[in-house]
């Protein structure tokens, strides 16, 4: 795709709508409001204009209009917007005119942004935190991508190269000015002050993996043996009917996910297939993909009928032992909690139980790295640093040593998208919405 092309493409949702938003990119885009919109409005002002065909004049639609010069603009070059009636044929006029110009064609996915990262406007890190804004769907996921689009992790690594760029430069000058091949003492103490200082906050921005968590939200599972009253429990905490209840053992036997938000926190609540031995051959696929979920979530409930658990629970990373239908019987000595979804026994006290859970593993959004991406980075460069601080005090050989602290600098580098990251762009803009 080339880059000098003009784009353009809905950037507001699809369906019938009050208003539509029509974004364009590129060097003809000012072309394009001369010949559309009878001029180019002055910067960053909105105007009313009437559209027109290019080729025959004809009238399309009434637009608001605005001009945005690059480099002053969201991709760095120069940008219009068409904001224009919402309907699907008025939609398909002007999407037609525009098309019908030379040197414009409708935008890929994620092309305005990849725009803007190529031009220098925001680093890798912002551009996830971006897509993470568009995606976020409670209050904590928002605000944790609002600071990485702030630039929180960006400046985060950018300081820590800077620091290792410093050691680094410090090693080359030993290696070029001793003639032992070691460093000068004052010169060695620096060098591991710096990479020292780097070492201990990448290892606190390691340290939790709760913005990993916020971003992709917590995975409850509901488990237990059939009939247990799990798929109840499902519906009263999405507060909607979801999935089928039923006194006949084995009706469910898919998955079947609910995305809450329970106090600003994004969690997953999974209901699965009861546990049990069955010869039906569906439910047994059931039974073994209640397992898989169960044993992959951060949290299992464990649902314990008054008749009590005919089997011990799957193993899970971390599980809760409910006891059901407290209404029908409440002496349940081994369970941490009793709910009645008849009664609604138990429920507020459940909801809290979920809250802090979930605030306990996924904090609020002040975490610094957000994705299984920035750890792996930051791992590789928290290696390097180890190992060139080891051959520092153990004295071995500078060479190896400065190309450890050059990995290091590489590998935070790629958290802001200064070295190789191609592929990672590519699977990257792939999932942006088309218009963004
Ligand atoms: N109509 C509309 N709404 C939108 C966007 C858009 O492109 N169009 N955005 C798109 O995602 C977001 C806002 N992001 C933007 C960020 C920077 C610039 C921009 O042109 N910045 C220039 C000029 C700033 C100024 O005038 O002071 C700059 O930073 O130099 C525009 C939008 C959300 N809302
Ligand atoms: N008395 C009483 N009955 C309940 C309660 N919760 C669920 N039940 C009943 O128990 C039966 C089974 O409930 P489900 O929610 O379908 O149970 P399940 O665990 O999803 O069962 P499977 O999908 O077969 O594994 C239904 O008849 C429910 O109405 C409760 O708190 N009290
Ligand atoms: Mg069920």
């Amino acid at each position: 795709m080339r880059s000098d092309d003009t784009i353009f493409a809905i950037a507001s949702g699809h369906g019938r709508a009050a208003v539509c938003l029509i974004r364009i990119s590129g060097p003809g885009s000012g072309l394009i409001l001369e010949r559309m919109a009878g001029g180019v409005p002055e910067p960053r002002r909105a105007v009313v204009r009437t559209l027109v065909d290019p080729a025959t004049g004809e009238p399309l639609d009434q637009a608001l209009v605005l001009w945005m010069p690059g480099p002053r603009s969201f991709t760095g070059e120069d940008q219009a917007e068409l904001h224009i009636h919402g309907g699907l044929a008025t939609r398909a006029a002007v999407l037609r005119a525009l098309g019908s110009l030379e040197g414009c064609r409708p935008a890929q996915a994620g092309e305005f942004t990849r725009r803007a990262f190529l031009n220098g406007r925001m680093d890798l890190s912002q551009v996830e935190g971006l897509a993470d804004i568009i995606d976020a769907e409670t209050e904590a996921q928002r605000r944790q991508a609002m600071r990485q689009l702030g630039g929180r992790l960006g400046n985060a690594a950018e300081g820590w190269r800077e620091r290792v760029l410093q050691a680094l430069a410090l090693l080359e000058a030993s290696l070029d000015f001793s003639d032992e091949g070691d460093v000068p003492e004052g010169l060695e103490a620096e060098i591991l002050r710096l990479t020292g200082e780097v070492e201990g906050e990448i290892a606190g921005a390691l340290a939790t993996r709760s913005g990993e968590r916020l971003r992709e939200g917590l995975t409850v599972v509901l488990a237990g043996p059939p009939n247990a009253g799990k798929s109840t429990l499902l519906n009263a905490l999405a507060r909607r009917d979801v999935a089928i209840v039923s006194p006949i053992a084995g009706t469910t036997r898919d998955a079947i996910e609910v995305h809450c938000d329970l106090g600003g926190l994004p969690v997953v609540i999974v209901d699965t297939a009861g546990l049990r031995e069955s010869a039906d051959l569906i439910e047994q696929e059931g039974v073994s993909r209640a397992r898989t979920r169960a044993q992959d979530a951060d949290l299992v409930l464990w649902l314990v009928p008054p008749e009590g658990e005919a089997s011990p629970p799957p193993p899970a990373r971390r599980l809760l032992k409910l006891g059901t239908k407290a209404d029908l019987n409440r002496n349940r000595p081994d369970c941490d909690l009793l709910i009645s979804a008849s009664t609604g026994e138990g429920m507020p006290e459940l909801v809290s139980r979920l809250e802090a859970e979930a605030a306990s593993l996924m904090g609020q959004g002040d975490a610094v790295i957000t994705r299984e991406r920035h750890r792996l980075a930051l791992g590789r460069a928290q290696e390097s640093l180890q190992r060139a601080r080891a051959m520092l005090t153990g004295k071995g050989p500078l060479e190896l040593t400065a190309e450890e602290v050059r990995l290091a600098a590489r590998a935070i580098g790629e958290i802001t998208g200064r070295v190789d990251v191609e592929d990672v762009l590519d699977r990257l803009f792939s999932s942006f919405c088309i218009g963004k």
